[in-house]
């Protein structure tokens, strides 16, 4: 499972944690502006806005997870088996395919108002990247600096985008049912409740944080979503870059995944393999990955973006340890 956010504090900050049990091999990749993306079904787009994400590099294609352009719009692909649902070739739509989507959007577009005229006539084809690797189910989160957030989600009743005033997704189920059990969870606050269950008993309040009794914590994707919606409701907002970035990855930590206790085959579990955000202002992506719990970051270098060949940064999985003496 995964969870995608947007922050905003001053600057806004996208990115995800990739929950899975497998790592697909990826690394931080920039995508310049004259690097050629190539569609299976539609003109090339040898001009673009240049994109950094994290990505899988195959036969020399970026295949984003999740990413940023240098205008200030981020997109990640969550998983989203069951309702997803990808549809034959459209001659009256532009037909991309679900690992096109990310570079056709940010490639393109500048803000989330853009990339709706764009989604206005997609169509989600559905052909593998390649006889290895084949499409996974997937529903997207996109949002710009603004702050403004949409999901999007390809289901068998056509491509769907919905307002996402939360600016939070996971997993199953649909967008709208995600929202909606939120309404479940509207007491939850951070403040110690008032006794309304039987005011002339005065109760024993043995602990504290009881605001937050009914708050869900399990892995599943509709407690990360109603946990990670309170987090980032109440999160701070900070004065500068580090208390931003600092409370950006906190937000994320809430619903990360420690090994071994997410099974999803015998002897198989799912965890937090990276967490990451980029400043969609400044363009810095920032990542932390499960073996290394340090801040990296990668700065967009502005003067390198009007190059073709991708630009590639490996993940720094090992910790260090900080000795102060
Ligand atoms: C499975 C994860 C989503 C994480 C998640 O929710 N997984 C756990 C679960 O719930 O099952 C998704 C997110 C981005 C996906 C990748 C990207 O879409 C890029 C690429 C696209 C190709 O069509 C398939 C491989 C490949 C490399 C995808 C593999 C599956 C990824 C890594």
């Amino acid at each position: 499972m995964c969870t995608s956010i947007i922050y905003t504090a001053g600057d806004s900050y996208f990115g995800r944690n990739l929950d899975l049990e497998v790592s697909f091999g990826q690394e931080v990749v920039v995508t310049p502006r004259n690097y050629p993306f190539k569609f299976r079904k539609g003109p090339s787009l040898d001009q673009h806005y240049a994109i950094t994400g994290m990505a899988l590099v195959e036969d020399g294609y970026p295949l984003y997870f999740d990413g940023a352009n240098e205008k200030g719009l981020g997109m990640a692909g969550l998983n989203f088996d069951g309702p997803c649902h990808y549809f034959p070739e459209d001659p009256a739509k532009n037909n991309v395919t679900p690992f096109e989507f990310i570079p056709y959007i940010l490639g393109q577009c500048k803000t989330v108002v853009e990339a709706r005229k764009l989604l206005s006539n997609l169509n989600l084809v559905k052909i593998d990247f390649s006889a290895k690797l084949h499409l996974s189910p997937l529903h997207w989160l996109i949002a710009d600096k603004s702050g403004e957030a949409i999901a999007v989600e390809s289901t068998t009743e056509g491509l769907k985008v919905y307002d996402n005033p939360v600016g939070v997704l996971t997993n199953n189920p649909e967008f709208p049912k995600q929202l909606l059990n939120l309404s479940n969870y509207q007491s939850v606050s951070p403040d110690y409740p008032k006794n309304t269950l039987i005011p002339e008993v005065k109760l024993n309040t043995y602990s504290r944080g009881f605001g937050s009794h009914f708050l869900p914590g399990g892995m599943d994707s509709g407690s990360r979503f109603v946990k990670e919606v309170f987090t980032k409701a109440h999160a701070p907002k900070g004065k500068s870059e580090i208390e931003n970035i600092t409370n950006y990855f906190h937000n994320l930590h809430a619903v990360e995944q420690q090994k071994r206790l997410d099974q999803v085959a015998p002897g198989q579990f799912e965890y937090t393999i990276y967490s990451d955000g980029i400043n969609l202002t400044t363009g810095t992506f920032y990542y932390s990955t499960y073996g290394n719990k340090q801040i990296n970051a990668v700065k967009l270098e502005k003067d390198r973006l009007d190059q073709t060949e991708l630009m590639e940064y490996p993940l720094q999985n090992e910790q260090v340890i900080n000795f102060q003496n």
